[in-house]
């Protein structure tokens, strides 16, 4: 098993959910690899399959979803996409850490926070419990919170920023080495975000980690990442380097999103909301590129024709338009 970074390669992953229309993609032939030892920031508005994406590393998407095509490597652990009962369990929390969407509302209402960390640790094996115990202390003590006190709380006793922080202690208290973040700051106050933020940074150099952010905020994807993806109708559009993609974005709705920021200093009315609404899975167009209809460099070979991901030195971007702008 591989105790240090893993590298991760997702290749030609498709996975859909069965609707009232039949099955319909959310992540549509998805190929992406995470460096050992980076942060990876995913970013796309809502619905564009980030958290399916991310629920694909540990094989936990459920149905009415299911992983259609494609595969999942991760070093030291092999596709994933094929794991499967006692497998599985083992791989989550050991090897892959993973802080759910919804981590203000994962927790068991009728056990204390200390308790589902005893339960954590028991089902994985761990020994040392009373270690495990100081752990979380530190790493709760670390992120501005009592831990003596968090751990003998019940959810309800918590505030969701606190959660939020007990989410990201049990997604790193049993040392995996690859650590999924899905949504890790939403209810929480910038301060706090911040402070997070640094903590995930922290220990993600501390302990040599790979680790996966997903975030509809192109703000904590600036903070964090080295590597920036960007999803859109359930495809990867754009990837690359996360200041050369911030400082220059080739893709138009790359461009759209970064446009879309209002700024804390300097003129509000420069925030320029992209215009009409990320499709559904209902919605997305079948053929053709995915983002054509909110696109301004709309040409006729988008109507009819997928755009692959080229590299463009060190970004990938899926666009017809910029595809001939390069070799115009
Ligand atoms: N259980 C489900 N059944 C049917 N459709 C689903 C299910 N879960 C997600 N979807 C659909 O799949 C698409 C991708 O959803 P997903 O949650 O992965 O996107 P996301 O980018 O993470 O969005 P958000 O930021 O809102 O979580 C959406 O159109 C969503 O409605």
């Amino acid at each position: 098993m591989a105790e240090q970074a893993p590298g991760v390669r997702i290749d030609g992953l498709t996975v859909v959910y069965k609707t009232p229309a039949g099955e319909l993609p959310a992540v549509r032939d998805v190929t992406l690899t995470l460096e050992p030892g980076t942060i990876t920031g995913i970013v796309g508005e809502s619905g564009s399959g980030k958290s399916t994406l991310a629920l694909s590393l540990l094989n936990a998407v459920q149905p009415p979803g299911r992983i259609a095509a494609g595969s999942v490597e991760i070093d030291g652990l092999g596709d994933v996409t094929g794991f499967a009962g006692e497998e599985l369990r083992k791989a989550r929390g050991r090897h892959i850490g993973y802080v759910f969407q919804a981590a203000q509302n994962s927790l068991n209402p009728l056990k204390t926070v200390g308790k589902q960390l005893l339960d954590l640790g028991r089902s994985h094996g761990v020994e040392d419990l009373r270690g495990l115990v100081r752990e979380a202390k530190e790493l709760l003590g670390r992120m501005g919170l009592d831990g003596a006190r968090v751990l003998d709380s019940h959810q309800h006793e918590l505030s969701g920023g606190m959660r939020q922080r007990v989410g990201i202690m049990l997604a790193l208290v049993l040392n995996a080495h690859l650590v999924v973040l899905d949504e890790p700051t939403t209810a929480l106050d910038m301060i706090t975000q911040a402070n997070i933020l640094k903590i995930v940074r922290e220990v993600h150099a501390e302990r040599g980690l790979t680790t996966l952010v997903i975030t509809h905020d192109i703000g904590v994807v600036a903070e964090v990442a080295d590597r920036l993806v960007v999803m859109y109708g359930g495809r990867l559009v754009e990837q690359g380097p996360t200041r050369e993609v911030l400082g220059s974005p080739t893709h138009p709705y790359t461009k759209g999103l970064i446009r879309a920021i209002p700024r804390l200093v300097g003129d509000i009315a420069e925030a320029q909301a992209l215009p009409g609404r990320p499709p559904t899975l209902a919605t997305v167009p079948k053929e053709g590129c995915v983002f054509r209809e909110r696109c301004a460099l709309r040409m006729d070979v988008c109507d009819t024709v997928d755009p692959q991901a080229v590299a463009h030195g060190s970004r990938v971007v899926a666009c017809h338009a910029v595809t001939v702008k390069e070799h115009a």
